[in-house]
């Protein structure tokens, strides 16, 4: 390593490309998805004409919405070979698996899986926007010893996955706070998945490798895992008089406390307002106040000793808990929704590629001569 290479270690505060897509304002703590801010879009339109967004750019007219939402109602039911898989892997297979392996399953089904035009690409997009409620839900019903419930192209979809994963849509309520904690999800720059799925895709990789290897980095706790972290915390904590017993210890075996923090942010996350708002509503409706008031209490002590603000998976891993979904679900559904932001990535570094490949410094031995083999 020489003196003048400079280390960006995680590439923190690097600018690696230009984006149209989100932008994140950590300044003002804002957060707009194609110019529009993301907690005016959050109960205002929803996830589908959000998806539509995402990807097209613009809001969707009513008639651009009809043929947009017929399309996705139409493409929801799993290839029996996609279902046959789902239902052969292990009962304790990594949720996250699951959906990794149906993607790529997916992808190995569809003939036009190499074909790279746009139109080949969006049409990709859509078929997983549509299939990946089925595939979360089945998952879920199976950890549950169920029987897969078909879609009904009666319903939205936020309402028509209650409806696959539970055998019935809940009040409208639970729908319109999931539907909103789908619209905060979807896209977040170049966060860890993101880039990943924009590496793989300035190789001239496929959609379906490239949302593969994004699923992979969404799994792990520091990014889309928190969200069930989260929930293991508060269960693991218990009570608002054990917070502070428990903060002492995890602080002082320096454990990092999942949902909470930020690459960007550092005054608190955009989405956490809106997103507290959908799982106060929540736990008002479900009178789960034992929970309200230990989310409370643990967030207190946590910023009042760190400094560090929540991040959107600290209000949505109890939400999803309140709607009735298994922490094992929690990740799997922030896939169905960045799957839209995923995706338009892929579609903007094929638009304008450059091979991904960064410099290392190299700080091994020195270069030294093979020893010559004894006898
Ligand atoms: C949807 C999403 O993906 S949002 C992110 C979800 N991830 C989490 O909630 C995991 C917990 N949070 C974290 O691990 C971090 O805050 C990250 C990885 C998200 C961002 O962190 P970075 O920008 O890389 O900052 P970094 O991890 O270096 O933290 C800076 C300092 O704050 C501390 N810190 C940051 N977050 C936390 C936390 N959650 N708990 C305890 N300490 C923390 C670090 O230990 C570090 O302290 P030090 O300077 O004394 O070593
Ligand atoms: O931006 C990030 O680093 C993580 C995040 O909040 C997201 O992906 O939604």
């Amino acid at each position: 390593m020489t003196q003048d290479e400079k280390i960006y270690k995680g590439l923190a505060g690097v600018v690696v490309d230009t984006t149209a897509i989100s932008k994140v304002v950590q300044e003002t703590n804002s957060l707009t998805y194609r110019g529009y801010p993301v907690q005016e879009l959050a109960g205002a339109v929803s996830f589908e004409e959000v998806a539509y967004l995402i990807w097209h750019g613009e809001l969707p007219t009513a008639s651009q919405l009809e043929e947009f939402t017929a399309r996705e109602r139409a493409q929801r039911a799993l290839d029996p070979k996609v279902k046959d898989l789902i239902l052969s892997l292990p009962a304790d297979t990594h949720p996250m698996h699951v959906v990794q392996a149906a993607v790529a399953y997916i992808g190995g089904l569809d003939p036009d899986a190499e074909v790279e035009t746009p139109e080949a690409n969006l049409a990709k997009a859509e078929r997983l926007y549509a299939q990946l409620p089925a595939i979360v839900a089945l998952d879920h019903r199976r950890r549950h010893g169920l029987d897969a419930v078909d879609p009904d192209p009666e319903l939205g979809y936020s309402a028509n996955f209650f409806k696959m994963t539970f055998g019935e849509v809940p009040e409208q309520a639970t729908v319109d706070a999931f539907d909103i904690s789908m619209i905060l999800y979807a896209e977040h720059s170049f966060n860890a998945s993101t880039f990943t799925a924009r590496v793989i895709t300035s190789t001239t990789s496929d959609l379906y490798s490239a949302v593969a290897g994004a699923i992979g980095a969404l799994k792990g706790a520091l990014h889309g895992g928190a969200n069930e972290a989260v929930m293991a915390t508060l269960e693991e904590v218990g009570s608002v008089e054990n917070v502070k017993p428990w903060l002492d210890k995890a602080l002082g075996e320096k454990r990092k406390v999942m949902g909470f923090g930020h690459r960007v942010y550092k005054n608190g996350d955009s989405r956490v307002p809106t997103m507290r708002k959908a799982f106060e509503a929540m736990a008002e409706a479900k009178g789960a106040t034992e929970l309200l008031d230990l989310y409370n209490a643990f967030e207190e002590e946590f910023v009042s000793r760190k400094g560090i603000y929540p991040n959107l998976d600290y209000p949505s891993g109890p939400a999803y808990h309140l709607m009735g979904f298994d922490t094992q679900a929690f990740t799997p559904i922030f896939v169905m929704s960045r799957i839209t932001g995923w995706t338009a990535h892929i579609f903007e570094q094929q638009a304008s590629n450059a091979l991904i490949r960064p410099l290392s410094a190299y700080n091994g031995v020195d270069q030294r001569p093979v020893p010559a083999r004894e006898g």
